[in-house]
């Protein structure tokens, strides 16, 4: 028994190609929460929610759904948990009212206790509820797939990918439903490759890359770990010739690389200096600055800096 919402250990998946698409993979998600899954294109995020969601067998591991082992208590694990697929797949000839419908009578929801209605309006579709789906913008149609996830009232609801397509504006309802079913105390986990989007919802975040988890940590702390800043540096004469190009890289800064004849890229420790520091140092080299670009640590630079670690 656990106190944990959704509960996974050492969870293998290989596919009957050989491929391993998860391995050995554990950590919890806290009941109440707002969790993220994150992961760059063909980490295992599908896999793993597929397993959840009785679509794909793990070959090895446990996963517990809100106290319900997926293998010993499968309908009741099922029943604690809806997901928005990442994919639109809808009949089009059903209206929104029937898609809740037919999908509130496959969970068993009596007529009595379905609140179909009330889901559509709660996703900004009760205008909608008599028109054909294929009639729907692609927006509309990802709120009726969290209203869908949502008919058995299930405790944890999992959104993989829900903005892919989503413009900002719909992106922006849509949250604001997701986090206000979780003040409702419903728990939530969200994947997705924009660590922003977590950065910005999430209390705390799981990183999978290559089928293995390599962080499971509170948001703060993973951001943290993006603390690496690039700035580039245009300068007014050729330096890839100079003598001393290569001591940019003295100790303030963790990389110089010259990537052009008067171009360089620093990436410095946003600890120890900022693009101000970079720029005076290369200045009192007798260099003048004649363009500067900056970027921020991404979540690409975070796994580069995991896997990195991993690897050390
Ligand atoms: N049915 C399958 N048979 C064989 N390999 C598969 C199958 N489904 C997925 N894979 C492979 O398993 C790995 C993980 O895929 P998965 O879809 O879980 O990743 P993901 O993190 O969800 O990526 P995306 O964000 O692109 O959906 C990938 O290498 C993928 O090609």
């Amino acid at each position: 028994m656990t106190d944990a919402a959704i509960s996974i250990q050492n969870l293998s998946k290989t596919y009957a190609d050989g491929k391993q698409a998860l391995d050995d993979i554990s950590f919890d998600v806290p009941r109440g929460s707002i969790f993220g899954l994150l992961g760059p294109n063909g980490a295992g995020k599908s896999t793993l929610i597929n397993i959840l969601s009785g679509m794909v067998r793990k070959t090895g591991g446990h996963a517990n759904i809100w106290g319900f082992d997926i293998d010993d208590s499968p309908r009741n694990a099922k029943a604690s948990i809806g997901i928005v697929p990442q994919e639109i797949i809808f009949d089009p000839f059903f209206t929104p009212f029937e898609s809740l419908e037919v999908q509130a009578g496959l969970y068993g929801v009596s007529k009595a206790k379905r609140r179909t209605m009330e889901l559509l309006e709660a996703v900004h579709l009760g205008d909608k509820a008599n028109a054909y789906a294929r009639t729907l913008s692609g927006g509309m149609k990802r709120r009726l797939l969290v209203a869908k996830a949502m008919v058995h009232s299930p405790p944890i609801l999992v959104l993989d990918e829900p903005t892919a397509g989503v413009d900002i504006d719909l992106r922006q309802q849509l949250w604001e439903y997701v986090i206000e079913l979780n003040k409702a105390g419903v728990t939530i986990v969200l994947t997705t490759h924009y660590l922003e989007e977590a950065e910005n919802l999430c209390e705390r975040i799981a990183i999978i890359n290559h089928g293995k988890l390599i962080a499971n940590k509170p948001t703060s702390e993973l951001v943290d770990m993006a603390r690496e800043k690039l700035v580039e540096l245009t300068l007014d004469r050729d330096i890839s010739e100079a003598a001393d190009a290569v001591s940019f890289a003295n100790d303030l800064f963790e990389k110089a690389e010259i990537i052009g004849p008067r171009t360089v890229a620093v990436t410095y420790n946003k600890d120890r200096t900022n693009a101000g520091g970079v720029m005076a140092a290369v200045q009192e080299r007798g260099f003048a600055i004649v363009d500067v670009t900056t970027r921020e640590a991404d979540l690409e630079d975070v796994f580069l800096n995991l896997t990195r670690a991993k690897a050390a």
